[in-house]
């Protein structure tokens, strides 16, 4: 039946499409790998309800899915992700493991099997909280059940298969304050089928380097103008210029918190209240320090008829990854939004943790860095 509709490999993509728009609803996904099955509940929505559900299914073999960061952060001597047994589905103990600060556990991780692969990468894919319970179940308990099924192997090969697949799906011209000619370009697809925009620039010419920036988005910094980060200055200091000058292209990709999802980000600038730098937050969430991949993005390009690029971003992991996707980086120049008294060790973090390219005396002159 279903190769009636779609090609095997294309039904493949779409079952963890479905799947992640399962996840992000809260919703158990049924995991098949050869013959196992597991059912993997995201943490975010484990209410008493599903936790009795899966106590009863799981009669012992339950276990919890962490990261690397995170597992790190409970005290495990490891960088891998991992899983913890969970004897009892104690939503306590889930909640300990996989959110609290300074929680510490010393019970053993285990590596993860394809099933737990599985379920990490879909909860990554739904942008929730990167902890997932995985419950190993029998076909028959699970039978008539409105669960949906996802093979292990759609799941490995999911980013492959989408992760630069884009098309144009619309556009339009929007005149912008500072930069009248300017032209939308929405589209559609990569990871997870989100719009990404491309806003064309008064008239640059393709056929030398065009002027870019990859810009992800800041829903606090770019719209609200918060005062954690440099994103909205930067933005629209970049249209301005690309107006002023031979015109670009702005890509405003769909990445809010690196790439983690506006919900975790927000998270993280909870810890921030509380603290935590940056990195050090996302850490203690069970984030890496950048989640954000840009194939999509030079593909987006591409689609456009660039070959070579002027990018404007302090970032050098933009700049490899344009270059890596085989468009020519003629030049890389630096974009600097305001510093204030919120946004300064922000700045320093990415300079001395990530190797972001931000002014030193720019940094000093402010007072928070010594050398
Ligand atoms: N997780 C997390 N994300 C943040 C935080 N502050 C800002 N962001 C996100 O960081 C990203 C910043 O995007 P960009 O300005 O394009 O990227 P950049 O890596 O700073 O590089 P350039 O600005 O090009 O130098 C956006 O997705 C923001 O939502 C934070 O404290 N935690
Ligand atoms: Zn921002």
């Amino acid at each position: 039946m279903k190769s009636l509709l779609y090609p095997d490999k294309e039904f493949s993509a779409i079952s963890v499409e479905r799947a992640i728009g399962e996840m992000r609803s809260g919703r158990p996904v049924l995991l098949r790998a050869g013959r196992s099955l597991a059912i993997a509940v995201g943490v975010e929505a484990l209410d008493s309800n599903t936790a009795q559900t899966l106590e009863a299914l799981a009669r012992g073999r339950a276990r919890l899915a962490l990261t690397g960061p995170r597992l790190k952060k409970l005290g495990f001597d490891r960088t891998e992700p991992g899983i913890i047994a969970l004897p009892s589905i104690d939503l306590t103990r889930i909640a300990a493991l996989s959110g609290e600060i300074g929680a510490r556990f010393d019970a053993p991780a285990a590596a993860l099997s394809k099933l737990d692969k599985a379920a990490m990468e879909l909860v990554r894919l739904a942008l929730i909280e990167p902890a997932v319970v995985v419950v190993p179940v029998s076909a028959k308990s699970v039978a008539g059940a409105a669960l949906l099924h996802v093979d292990v192997n759609a799941i490995a090969d999911y980013r492959g298969a989408r992760a630069t697949a884009m098309t144009i799906v619309s556009r339009a011209p929007v005149p912008l304050e500072g930069a009248t000619d300017a032209e939308f370009v929405v589209f559609r697809g990569g990871e997870g089928l989100r719009d990404q925009v491309a806003i064309i620039i008064g008239k640059p010419d393709l056929s030398k380097p065009v002027t870019v920036r990859l810009h992800s988005a800041c829903l606090t910094g770019d719209l609200f103008g918060s005062l954690k980060c440099d994103c909205g200055d930067q933005l629209r200091e970049t249209a301005r210029l690309m107006a002023k000058t031979d015109g670009g292209i702005l890509l405003y990709l769909d990445q809010e918190g690196r790439g983690n999802g506006f919900s975790n980000k927000m998270r993280a600038y909870d810890l921030q209240a509380h603290g935590f730098d940056t990195y050090d937050a996302d850490e203690a969430l069970g984030f890496g320090h950048d989640q954000r991949r840009f194939d999509f993005a030079a593909e987006m390009l591409k689609l456009l008829g660039v070959h070579a690029v002027r990018i404007m971003t302090n970032n050098p992991v933009k700049i490899a990854a344009l270059e890596h996707a085989g468009l020519d980086v003629a030049a890389d120049e630096r974009i600097m939004g305001r510093m204030n008294d919120h946004n300064v060790r922000y700045l320093t973090s990415k300079r001395d943790r990530a190797g972001h390219f931000i002014d030193a005396d720019q940094l000093k002159a402010y007072g928070l860095i010594k050398d």
